[in-house]
């Protein structure tokens, strides 16, 4: 073995304590054995070419070379993905998690065709008739048009109906009018919009025949294909530097009365006829937010998965570190030795666990509600929105706190961008703000939990999210504390029942001193936020509690025994975290916190030997990593300073600004 390729013997040793099948929670964690085989093959085709192709790293360069480096690696994976990989698939699954996972060991940052692939072909899929998916959706598959998704504007990004784009119909030439009557209705955000693409979806105010039916959805070509010029009408740029997303060349775009034919509107949802007759969306009137609702669900996904990459990284470099001694003249301890270490790290591979199963429960109660809907009935889309609402704001926001914590967790090395935490952080933490902000989101799943309430009080049987909501009206007082996985879940559960029950009370004890409905919600949003974060806490908790006791029927016994291992300690952790609401709405004692406590400490000890192998069963690539502190082999110090071999700045021992600048500031006299 050259020291190239020689394993850190420290990670050798964590190796060979690891008592589980590794593939085993592979297989669990991706959805079966059949899914991480074709996982693998996928990542064979694509990666073994040499993936990360970079000899300069991507944050030594300017603004300009990065967006060209990053276009250029685009097109390389994409070519790849067309000519090989989508032999595998099948073209259905082009913009499929694998080959997002596969896309990270190209990009440091991000794709410029992200947005093109996660949110305007899902948008030409979810919202244009069958006829005009014929049209559009090859030619975005095979890439002959880039698109992105252009809904923010300057002055609105949250409330969509405040958007001031319009899109007015002309009978006469049977085309739409786009225009931008105002500053703040310029687009501004697209990923993708700025330098890349030529096609973009544009949401826009519709007016047909002197009235305004609201925001729709519309496919609007902006650049020449042959020239890529801008077209007359259209003004688009990119809007400068930002935290992350800078390979990204997210764009602003305004319109000058230009004009598009009328079948660009996309017309799943909604129509306009030749002579402007507009015909509603039949079935429910939020349907043209669908794509937003389809990239919620998937944003689970990602936070699981980065923050699966940040804690792989962290544990391997925390079996390589060492730091201190416990006593006098001791060998230094790994850091991972200590119980603070191993509280900042086991709960974020508990948590990457918890958002994967949450995530594939999630997608399948997503294709079930599509399902339905293409038969008609748009009963269970409340209960999906409610869902991935709270499911994207609670996921995304946890996930960019643990990828902090495991950025601390490296110490100072965490801050070396060649360790790949800050761009995993800077990434994720836009997931918190895009697509729906944190707080936003909350306020629609607790819009979801009032109604709820009112159907639980008045004796219906609700669905089965919010069923813990009949059982409230059923008991009387504080819920018995049990300290065993579903008596934990059933104390969450009526954490949530009773701060919903408290929002619902301080509504109508406004409204009864006075206030309007409206002013009596606004006051107890901070409640109704906190009664949407319960409520979410408990369907998290409860769905990993029942998808590990699903998915290990039939696993080894170490596998069932490491993974109740991590699931107790994810109840636990959180119970901890909420003792002052498990104190008010359960009847735990001082006595009973203490167990827990000693539970916690004692279920550290039983994972630490192996966290190493849990790490490793995540199967991330080091290519896809992208770490000198994670990769598999351990070789920490050594890529640390490989990487420094490719600093600019190194190339030449005397930096020219010495003789320009320093040198004369240190011959001149004061
Ligand atoms: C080579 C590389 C490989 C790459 C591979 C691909 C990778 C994929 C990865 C994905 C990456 C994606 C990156 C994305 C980047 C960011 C994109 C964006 O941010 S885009 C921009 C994202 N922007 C945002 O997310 C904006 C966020 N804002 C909004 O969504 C809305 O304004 C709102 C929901 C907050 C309010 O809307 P408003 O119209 O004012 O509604 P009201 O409040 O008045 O409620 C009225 C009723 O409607 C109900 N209802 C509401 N929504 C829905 C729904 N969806 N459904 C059903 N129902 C819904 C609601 O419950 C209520 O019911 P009820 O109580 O009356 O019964
Ligand atoms: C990296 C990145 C990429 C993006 N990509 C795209 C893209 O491709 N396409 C696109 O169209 N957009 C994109 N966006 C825009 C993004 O979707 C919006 O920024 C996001 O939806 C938040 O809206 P906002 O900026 O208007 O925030 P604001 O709504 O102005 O939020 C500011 C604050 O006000 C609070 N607030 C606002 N409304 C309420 C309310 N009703 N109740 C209580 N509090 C409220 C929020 O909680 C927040 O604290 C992107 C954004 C980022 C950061």
């Amino acid at each position: 073995m050259t020291s190239k390729n020689k394993i850190n013997e420290d990670l050798a040793n964590e190796r060979r304590k690891c008592n589980f099948n590794i593939e085993e929670v592979t297989y669990i964690l991706d959805g079966g054995k059949e899914k991480t085989l074709q996982r693998k093959k996928i990542e064979d085709v694509a990666l073994n070419g040499g993936a990360s192709v970079d000899d300069i790293p991507e944050e030594y360069l300017s603004a300009r070379e990065r967006y060209e480096n990053a276009i250029r690696k685009s097109c390389i994976y994409t070519n790849i993905v067309k000519n090989e990989v989508l032999e595998i698939t099948g073209i259905e699954n082009y913009g499929s998690p694998v080959l997002r996972r596969t896309g990270d060991a190209f990009f440091k940052d991000i794709s410029p065709f992200m947005l093109h692939l996660g949110m305007f072909v899902p948008s030409i899929i979810g919202q244009c008739t069958a006829e005009q998916q014929a049209t559009w959706l090859p030619r975005a598959l095979d890439m002959k048009i880039i698109g992105a998704y252009a809904q923010t504007e300057l002055g609105h990004g949250t409330f969509i109906r405040g958007l001031e784009t319009t899109a007015t119909y002309d009978p006469e030439t049977e085309e739409f009018v786009l225009h931008s009557p105002t500053i703040t209705s310029y687009k501004w955000w697209a990923g993708g919009l700025g330098r890349t693409a030529n096609h973009c979806t544009v949401v826009a105010q519709l007016y047909t025949q002197g009235k305004c039916h609201g925001t729709h959805l519309f496919i609007v070509q902006i650049r020449d294909l042959e020239t890529h010029m801008p077209l007359p009408g259209v003004k688009v740029g990119e809007i400068g530097p930002r935290m992350g997303f800078n390979t990204a060349d997210n764009g602003f775009l305004g319109f000058n009365n230009y004009r598009i034919p009328r079948m660009n509107m996309m017309m799943k949802n909604a129509q306009v006829l030749k002579d402007g007759t507009y015909v509603k969306a039949a079935r429910h009137g939020k349907l043209t937010y669908g794509t937003m609702v389809f990239v919620r669900v998937t944003l689970v996904g990602e936070a699981s998965f980065n923050l699966a990459k940040a804690v792989t990284i962290a544990v391997r470099y925390s079996a390589v570190r060492r730091q201190s001694e416990l006593r006098p003249g001791s060998i230094e301890p790994q850091i991972l030795d200590y119980p603070t270490q191993q509280h900042k790290l086991f709960i974020c591979i508990a948590t990457a666990h918890a958002f994967q199963l949450t995530a594939s429960w999630l997608w399948n109660t997503f294709t079930a509600v599509q399902a339905e809907m293409k038969k008609g009935n748009v009963d269970t889309l409340p209960e999906l929105h409610a869902l991935s609402s709270c499911l994207k704001a609670l996921s995304t926001s946890d996930a960019t706190a643990y990828i902090e914590q495991c950025r601390f967790a490296c110490g100072g090395h965490g801050y070396m961008l060649s360790s790949n935490l800050p761009f995993l952080y800077a990434f994720v933490v836009a997931t918190r703000t895009y697509e729906g902000d944190y707080t936003v989101l909350l306020l629609q799943t607790a819009r979801f939990l009032v109604k709820a309430w009112e159907q639980a009080e008045s004796g219906k049987v609700v669905t089965p999210t919010v069923a813990y909501l009949n059982r409230h009206f059923t008991t009387n007082g504080k819920m018995i504390w049990d300290n065993s996985p579903e008596g934990i879940i059933r104390v969450f559960q009526s954490v949530a029942a009773g701060k919903i029950s408290l929002c619902v009370r301080s509504i109508r004890n406004r409204i009864t001193s006075g206030m309007d409905h409206e002013d009596a919600w606004l006051m107890t949003t901070v409640q109704l936020v906190n009664a949407a974060e319960a409520h979410c806490r408990s369907v998290i908790l409860h769905t990993y509690w029942n998808e590990i006791v699903r998915l290990t029927k039939h696993s080894s016994d170490n596998v069932k025994t490491v993974l109740n291992q991590l699931v107790m300690l994810y109840l636990t952790y959180w119970a901890l975290e909420r003792t002052g609401d498990l104190l008010r709405y359960s009847t735990i004692s001082e006595n009973d916190i203490d167990l827990l406590q000693r539970q916690y400490e004692e279920l550290l000890v039983k994972i630490r030997p192996n966290a190493v192998g849990l790490v490793d069963a995540f199967d991330i690539r080091d290519e896809i990593l992208q770490s000198t502190l994670g990769s598999y082999d351990g070789r920490v110090y050594e890529r640390l300073m490989e990487e420094v071999q490719k600093n600019p700045l190194n190339k030449e021992p005397v930096d020219p600004s010495f003789h320009k600048y320093l040198k004369p500031l240190m011959k001149s006299k004061i």
